[in-house]
């Protein structure tokens, strides 16, 4: 495809460009600041950004540009490693920088950003919502009122989108008023993580997995997402939220699809998305009696993290000292279709964990029939244990004889593992928002969540909270630096497992 440039010039605006003028709604914020500028200098230093981009930085803080400027350099001293800031790659970008001060929910104000997209060659802009949802549609519809916008023009916008279904669908409906769901980008910062991304490789690229992947070899696969933080500051956002809704109805439900998807028939973005979708359909719902049994809700007391004393959940800044709001969840689920038929998904997540660590463990079943010592019996299985982060890596458990003339043919366990950082040493592994940006100028949107992903998500997140609210039962509390509530780990081992404890 092509467009005209205002000299007439014909400028290629193909599928690998990443010539764009990009719009960052909330320039000042907590994530443009922590996420997005570290990314988009990342890119720009690894020669990712077209020497033409131009970066549009909209808050309504009162600052010109150069104290815009200054602000994203001050951030990026804070944010990027100290041997990754070159001087010279710093100016480039910061050379990019524009800014125009502006209420996002006031139609005054956007002419600007018109003008400043004509000052330009008109190149596809991408404009980045990094503000609450509840205003995605104000923007979106007083861009296009404004003509700021034409049919190249694309949106990412931030989760969580929305609380519930109702409210997801009321803002879907307010930014597809504007933008074709082919222009749409909804975040889910999981997918683009490099490790979560390996799960498509690792699952169908590799014959040896792909065989194995159901009910047949599979007994029961684990996902744990532990955060050591708290909420951060961010009580407000939070406390209407909970630990449900900030991190499983994206983050741990994106990566049950990846883990349970049939093979798509190819990479793109709608093959991957609609196998999605039917896993997201076919996830259990709780039922009344599975709640005292399968779900277990926490929240933290003050303890301790590193050694040092921490708040608990009710004692944070700002906080409602009434609050029930989860800080953490664990639930035993599955998925209701023929390759995962009785095969039980052990999820599990929480803040003021005793460190930060994302794994899945995939449990083959034993073999069906045992020859060795019936001591070992407990021992005789493989499990795959996909380590998201940190250290990146995957390790096969597989069995071998353990050695020794007075051993017999007793067994022991070992790894298989490839550490990527060991073994691919010379490469850095990208932020998750580094990869998406650069798919989001491309204009590829398989990293990228579709309209009735999130809305299953939220149908099936929606069944539990009105399941709890029913219950109205208090969290279980566990103290701050600690895996949970004991209850999670009875939990798992009423059916004779437990969590996978190798750290
Ligand atoms: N921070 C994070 O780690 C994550 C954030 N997200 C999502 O990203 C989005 C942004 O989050 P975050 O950066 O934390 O939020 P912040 O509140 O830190 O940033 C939002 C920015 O938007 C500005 N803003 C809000 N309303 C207006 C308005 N009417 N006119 C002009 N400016 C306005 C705010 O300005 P002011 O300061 O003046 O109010 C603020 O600078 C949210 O959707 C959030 O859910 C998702 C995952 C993680
Ligand atoms: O989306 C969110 O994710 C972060 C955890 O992300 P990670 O990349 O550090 O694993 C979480 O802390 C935050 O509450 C949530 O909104």
């Amino acid at each position: 495809m092509t467009q005209r440039n205002r000299a007439g010039k014909a400028k290629p605006t193909d599928a690998g460009s990443t010539e764009i003028d990009l719009a960052l709604f909330g320039a000042l914020g907590d994530l443009a600041q922590r996420k997005l500028y570290p990314a988009l200098y990342q890119l720009d230093r690894e020669g990712l950004l077209d020497p033409a981009t131009r970066l549009l930085g909209l808050a309504r803080q009162d600052v010109d540009l150069d104290g815009f400027r200054m602000q994203v350099e001050k951030t990026l001293r804070n944010y990027v490693k100290g041997e990754e800031l070159e001087d010279e790659a710093l100016a480039r970008f910061l050379a990019r920088l524009d800014f125009i001060q502006l209420d996002f929910t006031q139609p005054e104000g956007y002419d600007a950003i018109r003008e400043w997209r004509q000052q330009g060659l008109l190149r596809p802009m991408v404009v980045y919502l990094s503000v609450a949802a509840k205003i995605y549609g104000d923007i979106c519809h007083h861009l296009e009122a404004s003509g700021s916008l034409d049919e190249q023009s694309r949106v990412v916008v931030e989760k969580p989108i929305g609380y519930d279904l109702d409210s997801s669908a009321e803002i879907n409906d307010a930014i597809g008023a504007v933008f074709p769901e082919s222009r749409i980008y909804r975040i889910d910062h999981y997918l683009g993580k490099e490790t979560v991304q390996n799960l498509i490789a690792l699952r169908f690229a590799n014959p040896l997995f792909g065989t194995q992947w159901n009910q047949n070899h599979i007994s029961h696969v684990e996902i744990t997402v532990a955060e050591k933080v708290g909420i951060e500051g961010r009580w407000n956002y939070f406390d209407e939220a909970g630990q449900l809704r900030d991190m499983v109805q994206n983050h741990l439900l994106q990566l049950v699809c990846l883990i349970a998807m049939d093979p798509p028939a190819n990479l793109d973005a709608d093959a991957i998305r609609d196998e999605k979708v039917k896993v997201l359909k076919a996830l259990k719902p709780f039922t009344d009696d599975m709640l005292g049994r399968d779900v277990v809700r926490g929240q933290y007391m003050a303890g301790t993290t590193d050694g040092q004393a921490v708040p608990g959940y009710l004692e944070e800044e700002g906080a409602n000292t009434e609050s029930q709001t989860e800080t953490f969840v664990a639930m035993k689920t599955g998925v209701a279709n023929w390759r995962w038929a009785g095969v039980p998904f052990y999820l599990r997540t929480g803040k003021r964990m005793p460190e930060k660590l994302s794994q899945i463990i995939i449990h083959f079943r034993q073999q069906p029939h045992y020859i060795f010592d019936p001591d070992q019996r407990g021992l005789a299985s493989n499990k795959l244990v996909i380590r998201l982060q940190p250290e990146e890596g995957i390790a096969l458990e597989v069995l071998t004889k353990d050695s020794g003339l007075d051993k017999g043919m007793r067994l022991r366990r070992g790894p298989l593992y490839l550490d990527f950082s060991s073994a691919f040493p010379k490469t850095r592994i990208p932020d998750a928002y580094e990869r998406l940006l650069l798919e989001v100028m491309k204009g590829q949107q398989y990293l990228f969540v579709r309209r009735d992903e999130v809305e299953h998500a939220w149908q099936w997140c929606d069944n539990l909270v009105a399941a709890w609210a029913d219950r109205d039962e208090p969290p279980r509390r566990y103290p701050a630096g600690s895996w949970g509530p004991v209850a999670s780990i009875a939990m798992i081992t009423q059916d004779g497992r437990s969590w996978y404890e190798d750290y």
